[in-house]
């Protein structure tokens, strides 16, 4: 089995890594915290609430991503493109779930891929990855007529907006109807904005709370609608993805892959 590592451990994510790595018995050989963060030395299980794993968290740097084969990155773009940086010198396979990435931080993942073997994906679960094949049905059929606004909500804590999520959504649903998103796009409205236009894909942001995360895809028309809704219930959904990817990762050539491949789903629709 693959050892695997985990970058930001102290974060919601990483904590949730922790958790299932642990249910799931894998190979977790290294946790890691910022450098010169005071956490360092303490146990990764006991930070996590699952228990002493015998794993002390390690600081960030070029010798601590020598203590595992494959890594996991739910960090921020910054944190993450130097984690990535580290990984294309060490040749070390990695999965990336950090959203809010501009598109110039997406084409220094992209160059990266050039040298080590990468899955990106905005959402890890089943369901969500599922649901980008089910709008593009639902764009092909009712897309023409109908009104399409894709709709998140996430919790308080979260930074970046629209979710990544939502705009993987908002490019499926793009893509099944032949239209440019960057120019179809409209991210929330205010004051006079006159009459709906048709051809546009609306997003709207809610951030409240402890909720894990919520998307709907809704296709309104006149006299009926459709919406498709994913509800996450637990972070460890996304970390159970993504430790799957981990594992898929092994052995692969150099390249950007996604979590439609991770799962098989990539030939659906
Ligand atoms: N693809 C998917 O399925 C999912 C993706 N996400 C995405 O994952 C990311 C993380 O989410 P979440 O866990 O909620 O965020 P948190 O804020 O809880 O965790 C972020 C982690 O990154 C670390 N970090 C942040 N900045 C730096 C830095 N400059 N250098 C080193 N470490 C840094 C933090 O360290 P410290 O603790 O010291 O602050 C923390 O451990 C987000 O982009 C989110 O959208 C989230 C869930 C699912
Ligand atoms: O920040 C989060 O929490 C999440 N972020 C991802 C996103 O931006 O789509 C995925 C998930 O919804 C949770």
């Amino acid at each position: 089995m693959p050892s695997i590592g985990i970058f930001g451990a102290n974060g919601r994510m990483g904590r949730a890594l922790i958790t299932v790595a642990k249910e799931q018995q894998l190979n977790l050989t290294a946790a890691t915290v910022r450098a010169g963060s005071e956490l360092a030395g303490v146990d990764a299980g006991e930070l996590a609430g699952v228990g002493k794993l015998g794993l002390p968290l390690i600081g960030t740097d070029r010798t601590s991503i020598n203590n595992a084969d494959i890594w996991v990155d739910f960090t921020m773009p910054e944190a993450m493109l130097a984690h990535l940086a580290l990984a294309v010198v060490a040749k070390k396979a990695i999965v990336i779930g950090v959203t809010g990435l501009t598109d110039a931080q997406y084409q220094q993942v992209q160059q990266a891929a050039k040298h080590i073997p990468i899955v990106w994906a905005p959402n890890m679960s089943v369901g969500v990855n599922l649901l980008l094949h089910l709008v593009q049905t639902a764009a092909k059929v009712m897309g023409q007529t109908a009104d399409i606004e894709i709709i998140e909500a996430h919790h308080r804590f979260k930074k970046d907006a629209p979710s990544g999520t939502a705009m993987a959504i908002g490019a499926s649903i793009a893509k099944a109807l032949d239209r440019d998103l960057a120019k179809v796009a409209v991210y929330g409205r205010e004051g006079i904005t006159g009459e709906r236009e048709q051809q546009t894909i609306g997003f709207a942001t809610v951030r409240g709370g402890d909720i894990i995360g919520d998307h709907t895809a809704l296709f309104a028309d006149l006299g009926e609608r459709l919406e498709i809704t994913h509800k996450a219930s637990s972070r460890n959904t996304f970390a159970q993805g993504a430790l799957r990817a981990a594992l898929w990762l092994q052995n692969k050539q150099p390249g950007l892959y996604s979590m439609q491949q991770v799962l098989g789903l990539a030939d659906l629709s």
